[in-house]
C-alpha cells in the first residue's frame, strides 16, 4: 500500500522560516513594501509581478503555511471550520458587502457603532455589533482602545472586490450549488436541464445563470456581471491589468489596429488598457443588454474615438464592423469557458472567414488547466474554484491546453496555436491562435 508522506512539524516550520526570510529580504532589496495590515498596507502583489524570485518564495510561504495550518487543526477541526466559522465567515463578509459597511469607515479614523450604524440605516444595533465582533476575529476591521469601529487592510480592500463578492456570494450564483449532485447523476446529454443553476431557474426555463441574471427587478443584472469581471480580473491577474498588456503582442498589429473584443461586456478592460496600448481602435460586441452600460463607460473615460459597442449575437456571422473596418485581431477574453465544446465551436466558427481574407489573429485568454504540480496550491485552487463555479453556472469549464486545440480544430482544421504564455502572478494564459 502506498504511504502518505507528512512533513513533521518543524521540518514545515524551518520552510516557513526560510521563505519569509526570502521574500522579506527580497522586499527590502528592491525597495517594495512588506505586508502589514494597517489600511493603507499592501492590498497585493502586482508591484512584485516582474520579480520571480519574490512571487516564488511568497508561494512556498503561503503553500507551507496552509499545510502546517491543516497539520496543527486536524481533520475534526477542519471539517468543523468548513461546516462551521468558514461559512459565517462568508455570510458577514455578505452582509457588510450589501451594507456597504466598508464604505461608511473612514480609511483614517474611527467611528462608533450607533453612528456607523444610523449612517448605514441598522436599526438592531446589538446584532449588528454581534457581527461586527466576527468580523474583528477575521481581521477585517478592527475595535480601537475607545470601543470604535476602523479599519484594517482587509477590510480597506473590501469596495475594489465588491462587485464581485456581490454576484459570487449572491442568489443567482449559489442556488445551483444545491444541484451539483444532482446534476452529476443525471449525466450529460439530457439537454440544458442539467446544469445546476438551470435546474433551480424560477422562471422553470432551465436558462444558465448568465440568463437569469438579465431577470434582475431593477434590470442592471448585467451591469453588475461586467462590473464583477472586472474585479475578477484583478483577482485572478495579481492585481492589475498589466498581464493583459503584456500578454499580447499587441505592436505586431501596426498602426490604427482594429480589435474586436467578443463577448467583451461592458468594454471594462478596454476602458482598462486603451492608455497602455495608442494606436490600437476596439469594437467591443456583446449582448444587446450590455450596449448601455457599455455606452455609460466608454463615454465616462472619454473612449468613444477609440471604442465603439456593437450588439452581437456570437453565435451569428460576424457583422460588418462599424465605419467599414477591417478587424486586425479577434479577441475570447473569458468566454470559451462558459460553453461546451459544440458550443464553442459555435462561437469560433464565424471567426474563420476574416482570419482567411484578412489575416485577422484570434487571441484568447483563458484559465488553462494546469498539469499536476505546476502551479502552486494556492493558485490551482483559485483556478480550479472558477472551473467548478462555471459548471454549477452554465454547464461549461475550463480546458487544458489540449482540449482547447481539440475545440479548435473541429471549429477548422487549419487553426493552429503559434504560442501560449502565463505571466507568473496570473492565473490566465495568452494564447495566440492563426489560420495556417
Ligand atoms: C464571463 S463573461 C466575460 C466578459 C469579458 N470578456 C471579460 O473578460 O470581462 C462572458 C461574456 O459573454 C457574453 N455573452 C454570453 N452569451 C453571448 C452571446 N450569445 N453573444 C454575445 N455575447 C455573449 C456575456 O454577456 C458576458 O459579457
Amino acid at each position: 500500500m502506498a504511504t502518505l508522506h507528512t512533513l513533521t512539524l518543524t521540518t514545515l516550520a524551518d520552510s516557513i522560516k526560510e521563505s519569509a526570510s526570502t521574500l522579506q529580504s527580497l522586499l527590502t532589496q528592491h525597495q517594495l513594501p512588506q505586508p502589514d495590515f494597517s489600511p493603507t498596507g499592501r492590498k497585493d502583489w502586482s508591484d512584485a509581478q516582474f520579480v520571480p524570485a519574490i512571487l516564488t518564495a511568497r508561494s512556498h510561504l503561503i503553500d507551507n503555511a496552509q499545510t502546517l495550518l491543516n497539520l496543527a487543526l486536524g481533520p475534526t477541526d477542519i471539517l468543523a471550520a468548513y461546516a462551521g466559522s468558514r461559512m459565517t465567515e462568508i455570510e458577514v463578509l455578505r452582509t457588510f458587502n450589501s451594507l456597504a459597511v466598508a464604505e461608511a469607515v473612514p480609511i483614517y479614523g474611527q467611528i462608533s457603532v450607533p453612528d456607523l450604524a444610523r449612517k448605514l440605516g441598522v436599526k438592531q444595533v446589538s446584532a449588528f455589533e454581534k457581527q461586527l465582533r466576527f468580523a474583528y476575529l477575521m481581521g477585517m476591521f478592527r475595535q480601537t482602545d475607545d470601543g470604535e469601529v476602523a479599519h484594517t487592510a482587509l477590510s480597506a480592500a473590501i469596495p475594489e472586490s465588491s462587485a464581485w463578492i456581490g454576484l459570487r456570494l449572491g442568489k443567482i450564483f449559489n442556488q445551483g450549488a444545491y444541484e451539483i449532485a444532482d446534476a452529476l447523476r443525471l449525466g450529460p446529454g439530457e439537454g440544458k436541464t442539467n446544469i445546476p443553476c438551470a435546474i433551480v431557474d424560477p422562471k422553470g426555463l432551465a436558462r444558465t445563470a448568465y440568463l437569469q441574471l438579465e431577470d434582475e427587478p431593477d434590470g442592471k443584472g448585467m451591469d453588475r456581471f461586467s462590473t464583477a469581471m472586472k474585479d475578477l480580473f484583478n483577482h485572478h491577474a495579481g492585481g492589475s491589468l498589466l498581464p493583459f498588456v503584456h500578454g499580447f503582442d499587441w505592436d505586431s498589429l501596426g498602426r490604427e489596429a482594429t480589435v474586436v473584443d467578443i463577448g467583451g461586456g461592458n468594454g471594462h478592460i478596454e476602458a482598462g488598457i486603451a492608455d497602455q496600448v495608442p494606436g490600437v481602435n476596439f469594437v467591443v460586441q456583446d449582448r444587446q443588454s450590455n450596449e448601455e452600460p457599455a455606452r455609460q463607460l466608454i463615454e465616462a473615460n472619454g473612449l468613444t474615438g477609440r471604442v465603439q459597442f456593437q450588439a452581437h449575437d456570437f453565435f451569428h456571422p460576424q457583422p460588418n464592423l462599424p465605419d467599414g473596418r477591417t478587424p486586425n485581431a479577434y479577441l475570447l477574453i473569458r468566454v470559451l469557458q462558459d460553453w461546451e465544446d459544440p458550443d464553442g465551436v459555435r462561437i469560433i466558427k464565424p471567426l474563420v472567414p476574416a482570419m482567411e481574407k484578412f489575416g485577422t489573429k484570434l487571441w484568447i485568454m483563458n484559465r488553462i488547466l494546469p498539469d499536476v504540480g505546476e502551479l502552486p496550491n494556492h493558485s490551482e485552487r483559485l483556478l480550479r474554484t472558477l472551473d467548478l463555479l462555471v459548471f454549477t453556472l452554465s454547464g461549461g469549464g475550463e480546458r487544458t491546453a489540449k482540449d482547447l486545440d481539440r475545440m479548435l480544430k473541429q471549429a477548422d482544421e487549419r487553426l493552429r496555436i503559434t504560442k501560449i504564455t502565463r505571466p507568473l502572478n496570473s492565473l490566465f494564459s495568452f494564447i495566440e491562435i492563426v489560420l495556417q
